[in-house]
């Protein structure tokens, strides 16, 4: 607790409430290109001719950064590890309005070229949602519960991540290219980012989406620990810049947002963290289906016991363990950190809960989303 007084279970009820039921939206006719309709019209093919792609400096450098400039050239540094040996503070880019790593907005193009093919499966999350859990899961799933098969690499190495480009490492897009079929990939990127022929191949999304206030939370200690994005600040400072959608990966509100109101335009699953949590079975049986994979009981019960969080925190290739500490300082904050749902509580003062439900309220308004923020 920072700030101010702490919230208890009985003060204060989250938005939203209960997960259980996920009222669908009114959706237009399924268009010919399948797509998000009110997304795509945004970026062009090239991802680019619409979009205004730049980069800013975060918190301690100068505001402004372009091409030329010398903090151009940091960034584009083939040694991943120059912004923090160098004491730089990394910083933001932005496409299309979206605050991204400089080093995706540097390589975008290729991003935005990526040929997805129809059969892949794209794990798409807002950060700090459960994407490792999900990874985790799918993967037990596609190697039929062999949890040695999934032994074999760091998870953040088993399924490209479409936006990571750290040169002289091959980037998520060379990663997923060199890799067979059928590929499962990942993204945090708001749908109207995604590389356009993700739409025009008919993909399957796996959507994980977290309760807000949450993710806030794990997104702050992300920060702290996690030397390739900016510095948080302190809380109260963290809470604004993220209720403002100044993060990587923008605002939570649009992401969930968007996501949401495609669903049932394309080959679209969509999790809820909460509902993992309290019945990982019946969360996991979902992606089983999703995935076309008939496994038996007892495999299902080795994906849900693998999956635990304490599971997956001793497990040195899901907890990030194999990251070197200048990326990834797990002595500031563990990557596998609480676990929980409505670690919110030990955080928000009274006032900012307040503050956050009225912004909630304003930001999630017509969408029929529910969530819940304490089990
Ligand atoms: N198995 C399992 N059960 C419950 N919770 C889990 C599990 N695996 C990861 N986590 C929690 O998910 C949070 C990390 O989210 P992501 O994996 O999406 O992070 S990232 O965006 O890929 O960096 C982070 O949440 P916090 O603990 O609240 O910070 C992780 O602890």
């Amino acid at each position: 607790m920072r700030g101010g007084q702490s919230l208890d279970k009985e003060a204060v009820s989250g938005p939203g409430g209960s997960s259980a039921e996920h009222e669908p939206t009114c959706l237009e006719e399924r268009p010919k290109v399948t797509g998000p309709p009110a997304a795509r019209p945004q970026l062009s093919s090239d991802g680019l001719r619409h979009a205004q792609v730049s980069l800013c400096q975060t918190r301690t450098q100068s505001p402004v950064c372009s091409p030329g400039d010398a903090n151009w050239t940091a960034i584009s540094s083939p040694d991943p590890m120059a912004l923090t040996t160098a004491g730089t503070q990394p910083s933001l880019g932005e496409v299309a309005g979206i605050p991204l790593p400089a080093t995706t907005v540097d390589n975008w193009h290729q991003i935005q070229g990526f040929e997805a093919q129809p059969d892949d499966l794209l794990i798409c999350t807002y950060p700090k949602s459960g994407t490792t859990w999900i990874q985790e899961i799918v993967d037990l799933i596609e190697h039929s519960g062999d949890v040695d098969k999934c032994q074999r690499a760091a998870i953040q190495h088993r399924h490209p991540f479409l936006e990571w480009a750290r040169p002289p490492q091959p980037s998520g897009v060379e990663k997923a290219r060199a890799m067979p079929r059928p590929r499962v990939l990942r993204t945090h990127f708001p749908a109207q980012l995604l590389p356009p022929s993700f739409w025009e191949s008919n993909c399957k999304f796996l959507y994980v989406a977290r309760n807000a206030k949450d993710c806030l939370v794990s997104y702050y200690h992300f920060q702290r620990m996690n030397r390739t994005l900016p510095d948080p600040g302190t809380w109260d400072q963290y809470f604004e810049t993220f209720i403002s959608g100044k993060v990587a990966w923008g605002s939570w509100f649009e992401h969930v947002r968007g996501w949401w109101e495609l669903r049932d335009n394309v080959q679209m699953l969509f999790l809820f963290y909460e509902d993992i949590k309290r019945d990982p079975k019946q969360e996991i049986q979902k992606v089983m289906k999703f995935m076309e994979k008939n496994l038996d009981g007892a495999v299902l019960d080795t994906i849900v016991q693998e999956t635990t969080f304490e599971k997956m925190k001793a497990n040195p290739m899901t907890n990030r363990s194999t990251a070197p500490k200048t990326i990834l300082d797990q002595s500031i904050s563990p990557f596998m950190r609480k676990g929980i749902v409505g670690d919110w509580k030990n955080h928000f003062t009274v006032a900012q809960n307040e503050r956050f439900d009225e912004i909630y309220r304003q930001k999630m308004k017509g969408t029929s989303i529910n969530f819940c923020t304490e089990l």
